[in-house]
């Protein structure tokens, strides 16, 4: 950027009256007494000169405002001297006071540039009320100059913000057509400034915009009525570096309407518009990237689990109004695991895309194949006739399946396991024929794979396990939680390597099935409710725990608890958790509550107004898995979180040195930084991981590369003794 140089912004108007040099020049010494006498007054300097000669000296200096000029002298005359001060430029002005009273002498000296003609031998006020008024006039010349110059400044300055600006500013005229473009369009569009001018706007507007933009561009209103944040595609001339879709990028407009108001305000003429247009390009390419991971499984390209479920939620609703049937498939790869581990990732990753290019083959177009994750997928049939037609396809599959994949030089044979459930006859919702599809799946798995099967009803009896941790549960809350457990993961902060906090994760040491993770129990929690009661006494312990710590002089740390969406439906959450931290003696601020993405998006208008009670009551908001669902920035704009948690998936991928994982995780913190959020990376394992994530800007860190979750006496003893002690370590 170019420095603004030797230009001064300040005001410079006087608030004191100036002095001015007054020069009385006369041969009569008593005339110039007389004068002197008569002109005293404060903020007068008077001088006298006898002699022309004497005079231009003084007047060669050039800081005499006004000269009171005699024209008989004895050695100039004065309309010589007169004449030498237009050659030389001398800014004074010039009282002519003479003896010859005739006009031709006045009109001389007027012609000479005097201000005024005086007789000599008149009335002394003449004098006293002319020298006044050139006072007065030299005052308002002064004034006049000096704000010229800040006028010159201020335009200047505004020349150089125009053209300095990364945002195009331009104005239009009343037709559209661009008088005034700044420079930033040549770098962001191709066209040289004098291409546009005096062309429609509507050549540089997509043409899918041009509705839209007419609005924004022909924007009539001013202040804050004027349309600000349009989003409008612009197109460049040619092809460039920086387009977003072909010729193309994107912009955010704010414009208003220029009026004539010099009749005065009731009289307003429109002259046009001016407006200025950002390019926000990157940031759309990073919200494309992160909605296209937030729906589409990175490896294979195919559709996500969120996808395949909201696709088959609308072709349930078409089948149930149009009295068709559907069917979904539940896919397996049979041994897959033996196969990933016997060649190599990179090597089940490829079959893994190999099988997907070869079961789409085997569908129709209105089909959808979705990777759920790992080895599994699973494919929406929303027209079938008859529940033959799902066994069709199944068997078509598996007889693509007979001829090898060639991977690295290798012949790989993949059977696949196939579960089939049907809509209306084995369910109604999108959750329950996935269920019922992957019962199936599970049945032809034990017997003996390679095959497919449909759902019936008796499979599933396999399920009453379920059914007995779902009582089990319900008697550990019950008997006051003593088969719980809290443990806690150290957050490292990448700057200084100190401990900055814990998560809460909470274990089930169950009476028969031993140490449970709580992926096992918390979704049986969330579906039956106990969810809420589970939290209490997560937050309970945790907090307590924590309380213990600050006690004992760990008092700079923050405390994570995880946040279930059914914890959200209950309107007293806020007061519940103030509650329990005045318990406690916690500070708000110290308590992290962790929510999902999913909170987010579903019932946003109730979620964003209780997250923004909790953020008012003092409590930090944080975003879990973050990347993982849809990922829309508008509601990073709307809910007022402090940071996010990346997902441990893009972590893990990115020691396979997955592109993809680098460019999301850097879409990620790029567009969180200019949220002012922090962020906090999960599942950090490795050292490479560590310094592949500093790179990216990651404020903190958690995972098993500083350590495991700990019960509470260990993790004690992390703060105080290991590599990464808390801030306000006691020791
Ligand atoms: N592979 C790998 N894993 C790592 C690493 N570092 C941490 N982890 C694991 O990642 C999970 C992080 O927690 P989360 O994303 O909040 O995910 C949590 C959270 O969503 C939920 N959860 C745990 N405790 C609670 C709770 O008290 N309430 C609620 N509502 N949910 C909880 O269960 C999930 C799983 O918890 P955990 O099994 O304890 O699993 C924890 C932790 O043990 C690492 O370096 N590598």
């Amino acid at each position: 950027m170019k420095a603004i140089a030797n230009v001064d912004f300040s005001p410079q108007v006087p608030d004191q009256p100036e002095t001015s040099c007054i020069l009385i020049v006369d041969d009569e010494e008593r005339i110039r007494a007389a004068y002197r006498q008569l002109l005293a007054a404060p903020e007068r300097s008077i001088e006298e000169c006898a002699t022309g000669g004497e005079a231009i000296d003084r007047l060669d200096r050039r800081d005499v405002d006004i000269l009171i000029l005699d024209l008989n002298l004895p050695d100039v005359h004065g309309l010589e001297i007169m004449e030498w001060m237009v050659q030389k430029h001398v800014p004074t002005a010039v009282l002519v006071f003479s003896g010859d009273e005739s006009i031709d002498s006045a009109i001389r000296a007027l012609r000479h540039g005097a201000f005024e003609f005086i007789r000599k031998h008149g009335n002394a006020q003449e004098l006293i009320d002319a020298v006044e008024r050139l006072q007065s006039r030299r005052r308002i010349e002064r004034e006049h100059a000096m704000m010229t110059v800040q006028l010159e400044n201020s335009e200047r300055l505004h020349r150089f913000l125009v053209e300095q600006s990364p945002d195009i500013i331009y104005t239009l005229d009343r037709d559209g057509r661009f008088i005034f473009i700044n420079g930033r369009v040549e770098a962001l569009l191709g066209y040289s400034r004098g291409e546009l001018l005096g062309k429609h706007y509507s050549l540089i507007v997509h043409p899918d915009d041009l509705e839209h933009a007419r609005f924004a561009f022909n924007e009539r209103r001013i202040g804050d009525r004027a349309s600000t944040n349009v989003e409008i595609r612009l197109q460049t001339k040619t092809q460039g570096v920086r387009h977003f879709e072909n010729r193309t990028i994107v912009t955010i407009l704010s414009a208003q309407g220029l009026y004539d108001t010099t009749d005065g305000p009731a009289t307003q003429h429109f002259m046009g518009t001016s407006g200025v247009a950002r390019d926000i390009t990157d940031r759309k390419k990073a919200e494309e990237t992160i909605a296209f991971q937030a729906f589409h499984d990175l490896l294979t390209g195919l559709p996500n689990r969120i996808l395949f479920k909201d696709r088959l939620g609308v072709a349930l609703t078409q089948a149930k109004r149009k009295g068709k049937r559907l069917g979904v498939m539940f896919i397996d790869i049979d041994r897959f695991k033996l196969i990933n581990d016997s060649y190599g990732h990179h090597e089940g990753d490829e079959l893994l895309k190999r099988f997907a290019e070869r079961a789409r083959s085997c569908l129709r177009s209105g089909d959808t194949l979705a990777r759920q994750g790992g080895d599994e997928f699973t494919v929406l049939l929303p027209d079938l006739s008859s529940a033959e037609d799902a066994a069709v396809i199944a068997e078509k599959l598996l007889a693509e399946l007979k001829l090898p994949f060639k991977i690295a030089g290798l012949d790989f044979f993949a059977t696949v396991s196939v579960g089939i459930s049907l809509y209306p006859e084995d369910g109604e919702s999108a959750e329950l024929l996935i269920r019922n599809a992957d019962i199936a799946m599970y049945q032809i798995k034990g017997r003996g794979k390679n095959g497919y099967l449909q759902f019936t009803p008796e499979m599933h009896s396999g399920h009453s396990l379920r059914i007995t941790l779902e009582s089990d549960l319900r008697l550990a809350l019950e008997s006051g939680g003593d088969q719980f457990e809290l443990h806690y993961q150290p957050q490292v902060s990448h700057r200084d390597a100190r401990t900055v906090g814990m998560e809460a994760l909470i274990r089930w040491h169950h009476p028969r099935l031993g140490l449970m993770a709580p992926d096992t129990f918390i979704p049986l929690a969330e579906e039956t409710g106990m969810i809420v009661a589970l939290g209490e006494w997560v937050l309970e312990r945790a907090l307590s725990q924590f309380a213990d710590w600050r006690e004992k002089g760990f008092t700079g740390l923050q405390l994570a608890v995880n946040l279930s969406p059914k914890e959200f439906d209950r309107a007293d959450l806020p007061e519940r958790l103030l509650r329990r931290l005045e318990a406690h003696a916690v500070p708000p601020d110290a308590l992290d509550v962790e929510i999902t993405e999913n909170l987010l998006m579903k019932d946003a208008e109730k979620n964003i107004d209780m997250v923004k009670q909790l953020r008012n009551s003092g409590l930090r908001i944080s975003i879990d898995d973050f990347g993982t669902r849809y990922s829309s920035l508008n509601y990073l704009r709307r809910f007022p979180i402090n940071s996010i948690k990346i997902d441990q998936s893009f972590v893990r991928d990115l020691n396979a040195g997955n592109s993809n994982s680098t460019s999301i995780i850097h879409a990620i913190s790029c567009i969180a930084r200019s949220f002012g959020l922090r962020i906090l990376a999960e599942g950090v394992e490795t050292e490479a991981q560590r310094q592949l994530l500093s790179g990216l800007a990651c404020d903190d860190m958690q995972g098993y590369l500083f350590s495991q979750p700990l019960p509470a006496a260990e993790f004690e003893a992390f703060l105080t003794s290991s590599a990464f002690p808390s801030r306000t370590s006691v020791n």
